[in-house]
């Protein structure tokens, strides 16, 4: 068997950035294992093909159960590849507004407020031409706003100013709200996943072992220990040590999986699918929620052009009433809507969602899909503020900066008002593939993991991915699961 100092549980977003950064120390050595391919899929890295990646081969193809708040099942893609989500995702780059980090301070997370992070996001991204005291200057991720602008997202940014937007100078920097051109990571005219950015530049350093279509069954503890994991490679069973510490970045859905199959977890559960039970960990696969996305469909009276990004260039962050504390609501133009002929979307999702639901095992098996039940529109308060975001969407997609090319709204279309709006939103909304929360960090019984991720009662164990947000951030979640790994990599060296 070999022994490691650190194995990286699933190479996806956060695990490239934490095995790219423990790696650079040449005296460690470090194994990453990843279930999906060590090579990346030809569309990839062609942006406006990004929605034709799932469902494909890079995904795990997750379902929701029946969701009691919509009377829908939903797909949730998840990357299964090199990457993960990163190389399969829709390449916006973009922080939280400030107000969602120092939530976690609040809600028990202390030092993970925004300010706490910053160093974390700036260590991660180059943002030429934007403040530098904010933005990155010097890391692997180069982001940007679209090189070649859509025309349409073009006319939407008009559209949200004439409707009394404020004009965001930089959408994706944490620090304003309002309508701006978002960085994306595309490089060249080319996906540039977190895979691309930290994890093949440095892939054959002799100390980086980097094990693919291999599928992690459990970690292993000894005397509350974690001493190692198991995994299956090409159908031979594999058991690596390690000596140091191991940490779980299998995604929001795949960690908690991971934990509930290696008998960390709630008791109860674990014994009604047969599982020993090694720490009586409660909010293991808990606080599963995502945000619920749902748009206004409008036809073009014109041809719209593919584009050569990746349909969303131009996001908003808004607030619901003039009153709320903090940005709630983020709409975008997806231009054009992919698979349609000469449609667009304004699409609006609600930031803060209160819907919350879990990540449960059917059985003891590690190749059995879990149930995932996210909790939709769950809370009847997501639901209304999906109403709001129609009501907003519908102000933009009438201004006149977009007459040229409006024909008619199609979807929920003119005759939508009263209650039908509600059934319009149960039955469209679906989700924005931000899946987070199911580890999260805290100090209260239900937390999963401390300030520092260290899983509670067992040592040497840490996780740093999406699951341990305590709540999600309003924006797309790729550049904070990347600050995450940044920061679980820095603690992991000190
Ligand atoms: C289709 C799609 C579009 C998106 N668009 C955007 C966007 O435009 N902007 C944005 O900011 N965010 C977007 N996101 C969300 C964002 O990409 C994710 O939040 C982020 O990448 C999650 O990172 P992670 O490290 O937590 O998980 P992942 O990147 O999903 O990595 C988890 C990895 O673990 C592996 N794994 C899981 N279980 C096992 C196991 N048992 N054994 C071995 N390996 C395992 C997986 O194969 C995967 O590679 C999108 C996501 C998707 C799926």
């Amino acid at each position: 068997m070999s022994t490691y100092d650190y194995i990286v549980v699933g190479g996806g977003t956060a695990g490239c950035v934490i095995s790219a950064r423990l790696s650079s120390n040449p005296d460690s050595r470090v194994l990453l294992v990843e279930a999906g391919a060590r090579h990346p899929l030809p569309e990839m890295a062609t942006p406006p093909a990004w929605i034709t990646l799932r469902g494909g081969s890079a995904d795990w193809n997750s379902v929701t159960v029946e969701q009691s708040g919509t009377g829908t099942v939903l797909q949730i893609p998840r990357g299964r590849a090199v990457g993960g989500s990163s190389s399969i995702n829709g390449m916006v780059f973009a922080r939280g507004h400030r107000s969602s980090y120092d939530a976690w301070t609040a809600s028990g997370a202390p030092g993970w407020g925004f300010d706490d992070l910053l160093p974390f996001f700036r260590r991660s991204e180059s943002a030429a031409g934007r403040a530098a005291d904010v933005r990155g200057v010097d890391g692997p991720m180069v982001v940007a706003p679209a090189e070649q602008p859509h025309p349409l997202a073009a006319a939407g940014l008009e559209a949200a100013l004439e409707a009394g937007h404020l004009k965001a100078t930089d959408i994706s920097g944490g620090l304003e709200q309002g309508f701006g051109w978002t960085d994306l990571n595309i490089v060249g005219g080319a996906r540039q996943s977190v895979a691309d950015a930290y994890l093949r530049p440095v892939a054959d350093r002799p100390n980086l072992d980097v094990v693919t279509d291999a599928l992690v069954h459990r970690i292993r503890v000894d005397n509350g220990t974690c001493v190692g994991v198991d995994y299956t490679d090409d159908g031979r069973q594999v058991s690596a040590a390690c000596s140091g510490e191991v940490v779980l970045t299998a995604g929001a859905i795949g960690t908690a999986q991971l934990l509930l199959l290696s008998g960390i977890g709630p008791q109860a559960h674990l014994q009604s699918v047969g599982i020993a039970v090694v720490v009586d960990l409660p909010g293991v696969g808990e606080n599963l929620h995502d945000h619920p996305l749902s748009g206004v469909v409008y036809s073009a009276g014109r041809p719209v052009p593919v584009g050569v990004n990746n349909h969303i260039e131009v996001l908003g962050l808004m607030r619901s009433a003039a009153d709320v504390d903090a940005p709630d609501l983020q709409a975008f133009f997806v231009t054009p809507l992919p698979g349609v002929d000469d449609q667009y979307m304004i699409a609006f999702s609600a930031m803060a969602p209160r819907s919350r639901g879990s990540v449960r095992l059917v059985s003891a098996r590690p190749d059995a899909a879990p149930l995932l039940d996210p909790n939709y529109l769950g809370d009847s308060a997501d639901l209304e503020m999906m109403v709001t975001g129609l009501r907003l969407a519908r102000e933009i997609g009438n201004q006149s900066a977009l007459v040229s090319w409006r024909d008619a709204e199609v979807a929920p279309g003119p005759d939508a008002d009263g209650s039908s709006p509600r059934d319009y939103l149960r039955a469209t909304t679906h989700s924005y593939y931000h899946p987070v929360g199911t580890c999260r960090i805290g100090s209260d019984e239900m937390s999963v993991v401390d300030t520092d991720l260290r899983v509670r009662g067992i040592s040497r164990l840490r996780v740093a991915d999406a699951s341990v947000m305590p709540s999600i951030p309003s924006a797309n979640t790729l550049a904070t699961v990347v600050a995450i790994a940044e920061r679980a990599a820095s603690l992991m060296q000190d």
